[in-house]
């Protein structure tokens, strides 16, 4: 599927059967995943209809996410986001990027 969305239909997917995050702006539909996700639900309702890319790549174990976990990720692809002047720049997440301090809050 190669539909784009903005962030304000990712937020419109917030509850836990419908719950969509963004992960380096692609669109991720993880409402079916919440229960089997070995991190608990509780970290993926607090990212719901939000940028995940820094919970995702970082958080866990502070290293981010197995091979695995980016296959599963995969399969819960819906599209691709697309921003608008107003929305908040992705996260910088490369290693090498230490130097850089960003804030980002994707929240409301
Ligand atoms: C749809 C997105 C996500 C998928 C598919 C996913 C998948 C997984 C998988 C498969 C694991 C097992 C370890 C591994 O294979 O890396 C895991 C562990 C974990 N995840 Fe996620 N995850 C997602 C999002 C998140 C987010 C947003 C957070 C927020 C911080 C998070 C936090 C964690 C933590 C803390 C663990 C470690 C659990 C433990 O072993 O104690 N995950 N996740």
């Amino acid at each position: 599927m190669s539909a784009e969305y903005t962030f304000v239909d990712v937020k419109e997917h917030q509850s836990k059967k419908d719950l969509w995050l963004v992960v380096h702006d692609m669109v991720y539909s993880c409402g079916d995943f919440v229960d089997e996700h070995p991190g608990g639900e509780e970290v993926l309702m607090d990212v719901a209809g939000q940028d995940a890319t820094l919970a995702f790549e970082v958080l866990p174990l502070d290293v981010g996410h197995s091979d695995e976990a980016r296959e599963i990720l995969n399969g819960l692809l819906v599209g691709t986001l697309k921003r608008t002047g107003s929305d908040p720049k992705p996260p910088v997440t490369s290693p090498s990027s230490t130097s850089q301090t960003q804030s980002n809050d994707a929240g409301t």
